[in-house]
């Protein structure tokens, strides 16, 4: 039998890069008018307040940045620096005066909190997130606004799961019908992601909604073969470039959450996902890069809720 060649070539194809950088740019110029409008019809200046204790380098990165994005759009954007022996009580106390103080629209109590805190014991992290005032929880992690993002209702969407939706609806990338599988179960990420694409009336952001979502997890059995099922693939579990092109359908859309500083091999660090990217490109119909995906994605959600934050007060 004669060879066909046409057959035997090896197809492999290129993903679409999906922009997070140029689409969170284009949401960031977006809320920026929008509170130009704000301020001129007679409303307050947004304000958010970022409280960051300790110094761990990579908050200092993020704060640095939601401090220049909030600039840019008009928003006032503060941060409140706290020593490293901060206790749990002086914590909780700076958060309340904030929850009190009018000019104060949005606060951020920059995670994760210094892990020897609290004069060695550790804080209570969720005590402290407890006290944020609902109407002032721009990062949606308050039970009422978890509560009412699950009704269907939301208040604040939380940041990172809302730029993903909102990367999709760009990026003109349907969901409805399709097979979604988000791998991790966080509380930031993972557990509010599933929500909200399985919803059913497109309350959590536009038309993104209706999927058929599974959550994936560290414990999941046969993870590779319940990746390769999907028809969009949501990486959000802190590991590493963990997902590799074997776990990847061919086709797939491949959203990278993953931020994850590595030893570059020349004595510095570089940041990769959660996604083996280069396996992943080759698999993939579109595909988030890191960095440049995601990230700024979460930044330009969190400029659009402290505005949301101050119209609502
Ligand atoms: N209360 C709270 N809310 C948060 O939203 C929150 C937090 N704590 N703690 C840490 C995580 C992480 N996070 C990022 C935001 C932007 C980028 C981002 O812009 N990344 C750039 C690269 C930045 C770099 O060079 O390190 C990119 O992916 O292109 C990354 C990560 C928000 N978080």
């Amino acid at each position: 039998m004669a060879i066909n060649s046409d057959v035997l070539e090896v197809k492999s194809m290129t993903a679409r890069l999906l922009d997070g950088k140029r689409v969170a740019a284009e949401i960031r110029d977006e809320v920026g008018n929008e509170v130009r409008a704000f301020v001129q019809s007679g409303g307050p200046t947004p304000c958010l307040t970022a409280v960051l204790v300790g110094e761990d380098p990579a908050s200092q990165v993020y704060v640095r940045n939601k401090a220049k994005a909030c600039e840019k759009a008009g928003i006032d954007g503060r941060t409140m620096r706290l020593p490293a022996d901060t206790t749990q009580i002086q914590l909780v106390e700076v958060v309340r005066g904030l929850n009190a103080d009018p000019a104060v629209h949005g606060i951020l109590v920059q995670l994760p909190l210094p892990a020897g805190g609290n004069g060695g014991q550790g804080f209570n992290e969720r005590a402290i997130l407890d006290t944020v005032d609902p109407n002032k929880d721009v990062d949606a992690f308050s039970p009422v606004n978890v509560g009412l993002l699950m009704q269907g209702r939301p208040r604040f969407l939380p940041c990172t799961p809302h730029g993903i939706v909102q990367l999709l609806h760009r990026e003109k990338i349907s969901v409805a019908g399709k097979h979604v599988v988000v791998v991790g179960r966080s509380d930031i990420v993972g557990k509010p992601m599933a929500m909200m694409l399985a919803q059913r009336d497109g309350s959590c952001g536009r038309e993104v909604a209706n999927a058929t979502v599974t959550i994936a997890h560290s414990r999941t059995a046969n993870l590779a073969e319940v990746c390769r099922s999907a028809d969009i693939l949501i990486a959000a579990v802190g590991v590493p470039e963990m997902i590799g092109g074997d776990m990847v359908a061919d086709g797939a859309v491949v959203i990278d959450v993953g931020i994850n500083r590595v030893e570059d091999g020349a004595g510095g660090y570089k940041l990769v996902g959660d996604v083996n990217f280069a396996e992943a490109m080759d698999k993939a119909s579109a595909i988030t890069p890191v960095p440049g995906g995601v990230g700024p994605l979460t930044i330009a959600m969190l400029l659009h809720n402290t505005l949301l934050a101050a119209k609502q007060s």
